[in-house]
Parts: C-alpha cells; sequence; structure tokens
C-alpha cells in the first residue's frame, strides 16, 4: 500500500450510525480497496471512552486500509487536514418528537464545525450531512465554511432513495437492479418527494409501469416519505445501518462516479434549478463527473410533481429562515 492515507472524519462516532458506518469504511467500501484511510473520530466529551472502545474492536478486526484512528472532542482537532467528512453526529428524533424541534438542538452542533472545516480541512474535502435535520444542519455547516467551495457540503437523501428502489421493485415483482433514475427532491423529511415519473425499470417509465395513480399518491410516495419514522416506532430508535450503508453509498459514488445512464439523489446547494430558491440545501436528480455532482438538467416537470417539489422546498426556506432567526447562518 503505496497511497497517503485519506483522512476521513466521522462525527458521532460512539452512536449508533457510527458504529455501522465505521467498520464499513476501514474496511474499505467507502472509498475503494486500494485506498487506505486514518480515521478521526469526533465525539462529544462523555463519549469518549466509547469512542475509545469502538477505536479498540476496530483495532482488533486488522483491515488492512486502516492506517490510523484519532480520537478527539475537538472540532478544530477532528476536522485537521480533513478529505471526506462525514458529520453524523446530532441529536436523533425519538418518538413523538417533530422534526423542527431539532432545529435549535443540532443547529450549535454545526456551526462551529463549519468554522472548523474551513480552518483545518484539506482543499479537496467533502462534507456528507447525515444528522437531522440534514438539509439545513448542511447549510448551517456550509454557511460558516466561506472559504470551502459550497458544492463540497452535502445533505444526505441517499437513504430515501434506496428505500423507494425497494417500495417499487416489490410493487412491481422485479429487483433493484432493474429500476434506475429514481430520485428524491426536496428535504430529508416527511415532505420530500420520491419521483417515479422520471424513473425507469427496465427501460420503461415507471410511473406507466406501475400503472396505479392511486398507489402512487397514498401509497409509495407517504411510505417512502415516513419511512424514518415507521423504523422509529418499530425499533424504538432512528433507523442504523440502512443510513451507515446510504453514506458509504453517497459518498462512494462521489468519489468515483455513478455510471452512465444512472441518476442519484443527493442534497446539494441549489443553483436555481427547477424554480428552487438558489443557496437552499435540498435533494435533485444528480449524477457525479470527475468528483462532482451534477444537477441533471432539462427535466420536463409536470403540475403533480411541481406541486411537491415546490412544498418540500418551502419547508426547507422556512428552516432556513429560522436558523436565520435563531442567528444559526
Ligand atoms: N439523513 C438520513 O437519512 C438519516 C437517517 C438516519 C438517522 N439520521 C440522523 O443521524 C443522526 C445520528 O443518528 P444516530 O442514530 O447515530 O444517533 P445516536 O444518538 O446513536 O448518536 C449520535 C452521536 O452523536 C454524538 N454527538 C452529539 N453531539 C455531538 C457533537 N457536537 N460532536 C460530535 N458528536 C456529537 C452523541 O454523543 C452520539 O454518540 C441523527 O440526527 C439522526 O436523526 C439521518
Ligand atoms: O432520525 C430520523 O428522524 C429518521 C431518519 O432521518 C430516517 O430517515 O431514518
Amino acid at each position: 500500500m503505496t497511497r497517503t492515507p485519506v483522512n476521513v472524519t466521522v462525527t458521532g462516532a460512539a452512536g449508533q450510525i457510527g458504529y455501522s458506518l465505521l467498520f464499513r469504511i476501514a474496511s474499505g467500501q467507502l472509498l475503494g480497496q486500494d485506498t487506505p484511510v486514518r480515521l478521526k473520530l469526533l465525539e462529544i466529551t462523555p463519549a469518549l471512552k466509547a469512542a475509545e472502545g469502538t477505536a479498540m474492536e476496530l483495532d482488533d478486526c486488522a483491515f488492512p486500509l486502516l492506517s490510523g484512528i484519532d480520537i478527539t472532542d475537538d472540532p478544530n482537532v477532528a476536522f485537521d487536514g480533513v478529505n471526506v467528512a462525514l458529520l453524523v453526529g446530532a441529536r436523533p428524533r425519538t418518538k413523538g418528537m417533530e422534526r423542527g424541534d431539532l432545529l435549535e438542538a443540532n443547529g450549535g452542533i454545526f456551526k462551529p464545525q463549519g468554522e472548523a472545516i474551513n480552518a483545518h480541512a484539506a482543499d479537496d474535502v467533502r462534507v456528507l450531512v447525515v444528522g437531522n435535520p440534514a438539509n439545513t444542519n448542511a447549510l448551517i455547516a456550509q454557511q460558516h465554511a466561506p472559504d470551502v467551495p459550497a458544492d463540497r457540503f452535502t445533505a444526505m437523501t441517499r437513504l430515501d432513495q434506496n428505500r423507494a428502489y425497494t417500495q417499487l421493485a416489490k410493487k412491481l415483482g422485479v429487483t433493484v437492479n432493474d429500476i434506475k433514475k429514481l430520485v428524491i427532491w426536496g428535504n430529508h423529511s416527511a415532505t420530500q418527494y420520491p419521483d417515479l415519473f422520471h424513473a425507469e425499470v427496465n427501460g420503461k417509465n415507471a410511473a406507466e409501469a406501475v400503472n396505479d395513480q392511486a398507489w402512487i399518491e397514498n401509497e409509495f410516495i407517504p411510505t417512502v416519505a415516513k419511512r424514518g419514522a415507521a423504523i422509529i416506532e418499530a425499533r424504538g430508535a432512528s433507523s442504523a445501518a440502512s443510513a451507515a450503508n446510504a453514506a458509504i453509498d453517497h459518498v462512494h459514488d462521489w468519489v468515483n462516479g455513478t455510471p452512465e445512464g444512472q441518476w442519484i439523489s443527493a442534497g446539494v446547494v441549489s443553483d436555481g434549478s427547477y424554480g428552487t430558491p438558489e443557496g437552499l440545501i435540498t435533494s435533485f436528480p444528480v449524477v457525479a463527473k470527475d468528483g462532482r455532482f451534477e444537477i441533471v438538467q432539462g427535466l420536463e416537470i409536470d403540475d403533480f410533481s411541481r406541486a411537491r417539489i415546490d412544498a418540500s422546498n418551502a419547508e426547507l426556506a422556512e428552516e432556513r429562515d429560522a436558523v436565520r432567526s435563531l442567528g444559526l447562518i
């Protein structure tokens, strides 16, 4: 192994997503089997001991690609030289708690982390925000990192996309391998819009293949959009292994590119495409090329899709206004 290790920082490393994520990163699933990684684990002070326990287990795996582990409660140390930052640490939503309640609790975490990324990250840093409310937390961090190109800050909607793939596959009796271009627009929240109208199943339009508008409106969209809450209801804790899996998918594709003819979903800084307010971090259909996400352009948006995309972006604009009024951006 001659390559210089890539510095990967994971915040909330002692949490449940961290416990799924770290072993997959260290085993090479994030960046590939020829890329050594150095892990930097950021936790709050009371959770440092638990993070140390996870690091002991990582050591005990003897991963050939893992070149070292640093553990800290200081964002300035955690983000020093970081190439890939996975911002997972946040307060998860618990049963009965609305996402809006999370804004104030979590906003304070992402401002200092954005500042630390701005001051200490490597030039090629890429940031994925997983901690909820992911889109707005990503916006807060991005706004406090003025020296980092804005397109390096992203929010995760890949889990929603993966959920949509399986719901559609089950409905049509196909496998997820038969589906392409099924993407999420908007916020990682119950207002998100999983879009069957641009998706393909074995080369055919997915909405036409389903041919059941009532199922699309009353089952497919709500099932995908409320899946996070359904998991919390069932497990008594928010999704963890599937969230870690989606984070791996997101960064892997960002770095390695998307296959020809495939789109994926990512929350990226809006350039105003599709009438989305510029500057919001909102999910679009994107392709990854040369290490960058590009928003897929030129799609026709019918009235059904338009109403849903606009509603989700209106929610994001409200979240932005709320954090602005709290002085967080
Ligand atoms: N975007 C998505 O698709 C998606 C999916 C699932 C979960 N989530 C979100 O991911 C987040 C993490 O979920 P989890 O289940 O791992 O939660 P968890 O409570 O198990 O772990 C969170 C960890 O973050 C740590 N933490 C808190 N503040 C921190 C800070 N300032 N710096 C560093 N670490 C800090 C905590 O100590 C804890 O160990 C939650 O906000 C959850 O809602 C997002
Ligand atoms: O933690 C949550 O609120 C749910 C989570 O974002 C999920 O989609 O599983």
